[in-house]
């Protein structure tokens, strides 16, 4: 018998169900505490503050003038990285590429409303964007591609990297690869709360951005939330979470398989199996311990911190209906849908971020090299965000067109409303002040 955590859901009270959907960052106060001086640090001191919390946070020696990766540094990772491992970046690249060129919005359409009015939305990118790329409890050349291929494929003018420095001083160098196949060339070496702040503000080396997406720990998306009113800080995806949901058509070992996927990222993630079978959940606890002597020591702390802790296990619940209602309650990163019919279950999940069907969709294939976005909403966001997309990178501008002809009925419309509202110049500027301009201009837009 392993000390995997094991819930029974027909026998928990509401609180204690309440209890399962909480995640690491439920509660941000702590870090919201730690992180306040850090961002009012690099506020007033910039680089300066960089180079202190490289050292104090990441161990690492990084100079003021050091803070921007050079070419030489990219050369660098180029040679040091194995040729299979630039070779699987470039595969997982084009494939992201390929389904994110789907979501490229028209720069602009516009259509006649009623006789005469015209009206649509235009799509420009954002003049300049942040993206966070995580480095301290793995690297992620992965998170690299998942967010520089849709800022490119945007067009957004000016895309800079954040990402916390090695002990050495570098950048992760497969980072680094990434980075510049996908197209971005400007990487500052800070992380965590204090590269949040920095892209905010501006320093005297790195750039502000009008907006940062990315990934983080806890201490990222607490200094998000500090800053989310001076500058745009996306969708919230915080430490990786996955639910495994599993039919009696597959074995428990297969779930048991997938759980631990997320659950090693670190002992701040949250991974359950959910299931309705007891059969599927019994095979799935005790095949977990075999799977541990299969991995590293790290990723077994933090799988096992997870699995038998708060944040993880296995669900067992009474129906398969109460499953789906679990797991939208839940609203999941990322659900595997473990049966060899996950078509039939898709239709009774409304509530999460990602959804892979079948046992050979599991979680590590959407997470490299699949296409869809990686970069997901964490701690049931799902239930009002989606992954990061092509969209996250533009902004929309709606246009309108009258023509003189199509004029008049609108303005005895938008006259009577403005009337009622109370608001007299928006009365006047649609009454017969206007009309020495009736009859001029073109009669369909350019
Ligand atoms: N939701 C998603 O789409 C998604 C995708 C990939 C990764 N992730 C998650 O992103 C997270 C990345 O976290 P990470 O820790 O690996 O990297 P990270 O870069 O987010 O965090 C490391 C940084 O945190 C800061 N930090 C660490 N300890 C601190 C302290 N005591 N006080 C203040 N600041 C401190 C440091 O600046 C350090 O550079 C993981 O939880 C992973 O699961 C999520
Ligand atoms: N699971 C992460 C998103 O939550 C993505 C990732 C990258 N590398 C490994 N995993
Ligand atoms: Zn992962």
């Amino acid at each position: 018998m392993s000390d995997i955590s094991f819930h029974d859901l027909s026998r928990l009270d509401a609180g204690q169900r309440a209890d399962l959907l909480r995640r690491a960052e439920t509660d941000l106060s702590v870090f919201i505490d730690k992180v306040r001086p850090i961002i009012q640090a690099v506020k007033e001191e910039g680089d300066a503050a960089l180079v202190r919390f490289a050292r104090e946070f990441d161990k690492a020696t990084v100079s003021k003038d050091g803070i921007a990766v050079t070419p030489a540094e990219f050369e660098r990772a180029f040679a040091s990285v194995e040729k299979g491992v630039i070779e699987s970046i470039e595969f997982g690249i084009s494939n992201i590429r390929k389904f994110h060129e789907e979501q490229r919005p028209e720069t602009m359409w516009m259509k006649e409303m009623r006789p005469g009015v015209y009206a649509g939305d235009r799509y420009t990118p954002i003049a300049s964007v942040a993206l966070y790329v995580p480095r301290g409890k793995g690297a992620f050349p992965s998170v690299t591609m998942m967010t520089s291929v849709p800022a490119v494929i945007a067009g957004v003018p000016r895309i800079a990297i954040v990402t916390p420095p090695a002990p050495d001083g570098s950048v992760d160098a497969a980072t680094l690869v990434a980075a510049k196949l996908a197209g971005v060339e400007t990487v500052y070496k800070c992380g965590g709360a204090q590269a949040v702040a920095a892209v905010a503000y501006g320093t005297e080396t790195v750039r502000p951005a009008l907006k940062i997406v990315g990934p983080g720990s806890p201490f990222v998306v607490a200094a998000k939330s500090l800053l989310s009113s001076v500058i745009n800080t996306g969708l919230p995806a915080g430490p990786s979470e996955a639910i495994i949901f599993a039919d009696e058509s597959v074995d428990g070992a297969l779930a048991a398989l997938d759980v631990l996927i997320e659950a090693e990222h670190g002992p701040d993630s949250s991974a359950y199996i959910v299931t309705h079978s007891r059969k599927v959940a019994e095979a799935a606890r005790n095949a977990i311990p075999g799977y541990w002597s299969q991995m590293t020591e790290q990723r077994v702390e933090f799988s096992r911190a997870v699995l038998t802790g708060k944040r993880g296990g296995i669900i067992l619940t009474p129906s398969l209906e109460e499953s789906y209602r679990f797991i939208n309650d839940y609203a999941p990163e990322h659900l595997e849908i473990l049966s060899l019919e996950p078509f039939a279950h898709l239709a009774h999940i409304t509530e999460a971020a990602e959804i892979l069907m079948g046992p050979h969709t599991p979680v590590t294939i959407a997470n490299f090299v699949l296409g869809p976005n990686a970069v997901l909403p964490t701690s049931r966001w799902a239930r009002s965000y989606g992954p990061l997309s092509v969209h996250d990178f533009v902004k929309r501008s709606s246009v309108g067109y009258v023509t003189s002809p199509a004029y008049p009925e609108l303005a005895k419309h938008a006259r009577r409303l403005a009337r009622y509202e109370g608001f007299s110049s928006h009365e006047n500027a649609v009454s017969e002040l206007r009309e020495p301009y009736l009859g001029r201009g073109r009669d369909t837009p350019a």
